[in-house]
């Protein structure tokens, strides 16, 4: 087994930007991520010294990948923007609330150009979790992907990643030898997620800079090809690590998915409001766990109440994208690896799932053209 302190010394014969400070002394590495035989490490740099430092990063990737039981190594960068660069102002800290010093980092240059071949990328978010946002996310790819569009799902939500199990995936994506990832691919959709190369726990513990890294390599350095949509499940909530996301992807808009109880539907409006104040559109809000119909006797129950993300929408100005009810199919088949939208495509909840995609593709054809990520300076 690969351990850190063999990584790092592996490292220490790399001399850092200055040609001679071992590249662990200069306080610019990132923690080591070590999953199974990869490894991942990321190096801080201003935007302007980017391109310089990539020699730097491929010396640290051959370093790693001499270590014996080393399959592959990944060396990213990831910048901070220095004050007064230039650019349009976006949101830093003190300006909302909730933001902490990760709002603060920005990516380097090349992480706010559009991804080449993907056409519209769309957040699935939701204001906190255990609404059913991974789930919708999962079903809304395959119904988007029913409409004959050509889809990705990147499942980005670190501290919980859940596409391995909604597409019964087990295998992890191959690395190609120009160090590309290829995602596997389920019912037509390419699936990537950070399940597959990291242990969620010990993602829990990374710092902004290593989200970033992470995230920019799943969305650049995995063969998507030509996509009309890459849909990306999120993390729950509207801290850093959520708002440096919406920063950072050149996302076309973000789908918000709420439960109708009002403590759900404060979050949600929190989340619509994190959006904004990145400029991203919100397509919508989508409501789950809308109504429960009992399988036994076929009576409605109003379980969370029913509406209120309907209700809510419209009080915000979000447009409402539709209900998803409240049943035991829904998570029997998203735990069994086969998500309502292929098991019982004919059935009323593959509908609703369809849906909220046709909603979600006219809204994108319609008006939300790809668009560039902010460029972020904090002054
Ligand atoms: N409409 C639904 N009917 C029944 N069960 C559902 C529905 N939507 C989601 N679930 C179930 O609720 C649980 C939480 O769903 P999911 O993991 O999608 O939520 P999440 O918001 O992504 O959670 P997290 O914040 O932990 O990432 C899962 O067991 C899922 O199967």
């Amino acid at each position: 087994m690969i351990t850190r302190d063999q990584v790092l010394a592996a490292l220490a014969r790399v001399p850092g930007p200055d040609g001679a400070t071992p590249l662990p002394e200069t306080g610019l590495m990132s923690d080591v991520a070590i999953n199974g035989d990869r490894v991942y490490v990321a190096i801080r740099t201003e935007p302007a010294r980017a391109a310089a430092m990539e020699p730097l990063c491929r010396a640290a990737e051959q370093a790693i990948a001499a270590l014996p039981g080393v399959a592959g190594a990944l060396v990213t960068l990831t910048a901070e923007s220095t004050p007064g660069a230039g650019g349009r102002p976006g949101p830093g800290p003190g300006r909302g609330a909730g933001q902490g010093p990760g709002a603060s980092r920005a990516a380097a240059g090349r992480n706010r150009a559009a991804v080449p071949g993907v056409r519209h990328i769309v957040a699935v978010a939701s204001g906190k979790g255990g609404v059913g946002k991974s789930t919708t996310a999962c079903n809304l790819a395959l119904a988007l992907s029913g409409l004959g569009l050509s889809v990705g799902l990147l499942d980005a939500d670190i501290y919980g990643p859940s596409a391995p199990r909604l597409f019964g995936i087990s295998e992890k994506p191959e690395m190609l030898e120009n160090r590309m990832l290829k995602p596997p691919v389920r019912w037509g959709v390419k699936v990537m997620s950070i399940g597959f190369l990291v242990d969620p726990e010990a993602a829990i513990i990374w710092r902004g800079p290593m989200v970033m890294s992470a995230l920019q390599q799943l969305l650049r350095e995995v063969v998507w090809g030509d996509l009309d949509v890459l849909v990306v499940d999120m993390p729950p909530g509207t801290g850093d690590a959520q708002l440096t996301m919406a920063q950072n992807v050149p996302l076309a808009g973000a789908v918000i998915v709420s439960t109708p109880q009002d403590l759900a539907l404060i979050d949600a409006r929190r989340g619509v409001a994190m959006f904004d104040k990145v400029d991203v559109p919100v397509l919508g809000v989508a409501e789950n766990m809308s109504t429960f119909i009992c399988p036994a006797c076929g009576t409605r129950s109003d379980i969370f109440g029913h509406g209120g993300a309907r209700h809510e929408a419209e009080r915000i100005g979000a447009p409402f994208l539709g209900e998803i009810p409240l049943h035991m199919t829904i998570r029997e088949t998203s735990d069994a690896g086969r998500p309502v939208v292929i098991s019982e495509p004919d059935g009323p909840h593959a509908a609703a799932y369809r849906s909220i995609a046709e909603a979600v593709a006219s809204r994108l054809v319609a008006g939300a053209p790809a668009r560039q990520a902010p460029r972020i300076v904090i002054d």
